[in-house]
Parts: C-alpha cells; sequence; structure tokens
C-alpha cells in the first residue's frame, strides 16, 4: 500500500510541476489582481509569455495617461481578415478578499484532493481568461485555421465599472478596426447540469441616501432625528425589496428579472476612541444601496420613486445616484442580444454546445453586471458564458472554487 501512496503522491507531484491546463490556471490565479490594487502588470506578463508561445499577435494598450491599467490584446488572424470578427473578453482584476475567512489563502490556488482550486478570480473570471487561450491551444494542435480573425481581451478595472477599461476601450479608434461582429463575455456558473447563457446583463446603480436632522441628548424624544429619517427610509426601502423579492418566490419571474435594491453600508454616529459616542443622537446619517435594474425596468419609475418616497427632500433627505454605465444603446433601445435565429451566432453557439454533448440552459438575463454591456451598447451581439456546470455559484464569495 505504502509504495501505491508513494506512486500517487509521486504522479500528483510530477502534474504539479509539469506544464499543463491546470497549472498554467493555478499560475494565473496566483497573481494577485484584487482592488484596490491589482497587479496588472504580472497578469499581463503572463498571459503575453503564454500567447507568445501559441503564436498570437499581442498589443498592450494603454487608455490611462499614468499606463497603470494596461489591456492587452491577442489576435489570431483568420484566413478571411475582411470578414467580421469574434472577440473573446475576460477581464484582469478580481474583488478584494478576507483572507481569514478562507480555507486556503486566496492568492495560493490550493489545490483539494477532490479537484477544487481555491482562489479569489477562479470563476470571476479568470477560468474564461485561461479556457480561451487552451481552446486556441487545442485547436491549433489539430492545425485548425479560423476564416474570421479571433481577438482576446483582457481587460482591467471591470470590478469598479470598467470605465478605465471596456468602456475606454470600445469606444476606441483601436476597437474599431478589429470590426468585431460577436463577443463571448462572463456569464455565471450552475450547479445544474446545464450550461447556462446570458443576453442581458442587469444595470447597477450605486445609490447613497443621506439624512439631517435634528442632534440632541441620547435621552430625548423628538421628531426628525437624522436617524429617524433615515431609518424611514430603509423601511421603504426594505418593502420594496421585500415587494420585488416575493414575485421571484412565487415564481413569477427570475431573481435577474426583478429590481434588487441591497444595503451594503450604514454610516452614522459620533466616534469615540473605544467606538461611538452612545449618549448622542447624531445630526447626519447615511446608507449605501446596491441596485440592479433588468433592461426591462424603466429607469424613469426608480429615480421617481427614490426621489418623492426613498429620499425625500421634506425628510431632510438627499440623494445621489451613481449609474456603472449604460442602459440603453445609442437608440434608447434596452441592452439585449437577441436569442433566435435571426441573430446568425446564435444557432452557431447552440451547435457548439451540442457537438460536446452538452445540454443548454433557457437563455437568461445576469443577475449582475458585465463589461459586455459596453459592447451591446455598440449595437454587437454579446451572451455572457461561463461554462461550469455542477458547481456552486461562489463569485464575490469567501472560498471562490
Ligand atoms: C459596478 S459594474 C459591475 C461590477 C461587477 N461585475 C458586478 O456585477 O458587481
Ligand atoms: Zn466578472
Ligand atoms: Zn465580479
Amino acid at each position: 500500500h505504502q509504495s501505491v501512496a508513494a506512486e500517487q503522491q509521486q504522479q500528483q507531484q510530477d502534474e504539479e510541476e509539469s506544464d499543463n491546463p491546470i497549472t498554467r490556471f493555478r499560475n494565473y490565479l496566483r497573481i494577485n489582481t484584487a482592488h484596490p490594487n491589482p497587479d496588472y502588470s504580472s497578469a499581463v506578463s503572463y498571459l503575453l509569455s503564454e500567447a507568445n508561445l501559441l503564436g498570437l499577435h499581442s498589443q498592450i494598450l494603454h487608455f490611462t495617461p499614468s499606463k497603470s491599467k494596461p489591456l492587452l490584446l491577442l489576435s489570431w488572424p483568420g484566413s478571411d481578415p475582411s470578414l467580421p470578427s469574434i472577440l473573446l473578453n475576460s477581464h484582469l482584476d478580481s474583488v478584494p478578499a478576507e483572507p481569514s475567512k478562507w480555507a486556503h489563502p486566496p492568492f495560493s490556488a490550493a489545490k483539494s484532493p477532490d479537484g477544487r482550486i481555491f482562489a479569489r478570480g477562479a470563476q470571476d473570471d479568470k477560468c474564461i481568461g485561461i479556457q480561451y487561450l487552451e481552446a486556441i491551444r487545442n485547436l491549433k494542435s489539430k492545425n485548425f485555421w479560423p476564416i474570421r480573425t479571433v481577438h482576446l481581451s483582457y481587460v482591467p478595472d471591470e470590478e469598479i465599472g470598467g470605465f478605465d477599461g471596456a468602456a475606454k476601450f470600445t469606444a476606441s479608434e483601436e476597437f474599431r478596426t478589429l470590426n468585431v461582429g460577436f463577443l463571448l463575455d462572463e456569464g455565471q456558473a450552475n450547479p445544474g447540469e446545464e450550461f447556462r447563457v446570458f443576453y442581458a446583463d442587469r444595470c447597477p446603480w450605486n445609490l447613497v441616501i443621506r439624512a439631517q436632522g435634528m442632534p440632541g441628548h441620547g435621552s430625548r424624544m423628538y421628531d426628525n432625528s437624522a436617524m429617524e429619517n433615515l431609518m424611514k427610509s430603509v423601511e421603504m426601502i426594505t418593502r420594496f425589496r421585500d415587494s420585488q423579492f416575493d414575485i421571484v418566490k412565487a415564481g413569477k419571474a427570475a431573481n435577474s428579472e426583478v429590481v434588487s435594491v441591497n444595503p451594503v453600508y450604514l454610516k452614522a454616529g459620533i466616534p469615540s476612541p473605544t467606538g461611538f459616542v452612545m449618549n448622542m443622537q447624531p445630526s447626519e446619517a447615511e446608507a449605501g444601496f446596491d441596485v440592479r435594474l433588468p433592461p426591462t425596468a424603466d429607469p424613469d419609475i426608480l429615480r421617481k420613486k427614490i426621489s418623492e418616497e426613498w429620499a425625500p427632500a421634506v425628510r431632510n433627505m438627499t440623494y445621489e445616484v451613481i449609474e456603472k454605465g449604460p442602459s440603453r444603446d445609442y437608440l434608447g433601445r434596452p441592452l439585449m442580444t437577441l436569442t433566435n435565429d435571426s441573430n446568425p451566432w446564435w444557432p452557431v453557439f447552440n451547435k457548439a454546445i451540442a457537438a460536446v454533448g452538452g445540454k443548454l440552459a433557457k437563455p437568461e438575463i445576469l443577475p449582475s453586471t458585465t463589461d459586455a454591456r459596453y459592447i451591446r451598447q455598440l449595437g454587437i451581439p454579446a451572451l455572457g458564458f461561463s461554462p461550469m456546470t455542477n458547481t456552486p455559484i461562489l463569485l464575490h464569495d469567501h472560498n471562490e472554487v
């Protein structure tokens, strides 16, 4: 038995040391590209070295004067470069991780005996960034040569809105010359058997509401304190949240088809060296919400609700809505990609899934948001697709695997 165990251990060690798709994935995961200080240059160098081995063309683009946010553009020229090209997009960055809450350090890419690889960014979205390269490697080894040119973009800053990444890239002359006809970008995992595909994103708003009110002794009872004003609004927002969630619970709509409003921070109180002053009622209080609107929601109606009900001036409230990117195209239409045969890419995508024996779930709106919205804004069809079946949804969670 000892020799069998030793053999297995040796085999595992060999696997870990050799250059294979898993080791290449783990090497990418070990580069800490989490905000607020993503190491973009190491990620770009690593991907560039892999791309060079595959003989892909490469360019590093910068859309900020400091050049601290590189965008890596790789190209596999097709036999007919006059045709519209295919763009495979993924982002270099990831959200932060709280190491103390993880079973393994989030940038160790530790592999458990059952094959799970623990890393921030494993699902979101370094898996697809590596899969694109691995797919090209496989096709090249079979001497396949595409008719259309295939481009790969590795973009910075997706997790903070993409303003210095995909937004500027898609508005650039470099992008125009790529003549992109179709985009694949990230999607989400499925705990079930089917592959999920996404034809639209929800549009993210950051909502901050602020209350002002009478300060006073902690023991006093009076109307119009900042806390009272804020809490009334929080209650109203909670009722709206419940009403949307009820629609989902009743099976009338998917999670991603309603408006979500989730509180993400509360800020109030007068700080003291030991915490907060307890016998003073503060004159200011603030709350922040992550709001997501499906393409079917009317943004004007929600804005009216915010100004009249959630943060009314008559209750000494102010608010700020920061729209994180576009929700409509230049003709005012919602950003959606057609999933029927009028979109010539749709049957091709379906055929590719069937060819590997996969089953495709009904196309969905993505509950979260991706850089695909900037491409859809240009009228270019885009699908969100992160091929992970039988996999729990762990993006932005602890112990992402
Ligand atoms: C704020 S833009 C979107 C960032 C991220 N992909 C999310 O869905 O939260
Ligand atoms: Zn992502
Ligand atoms: Zn994300």
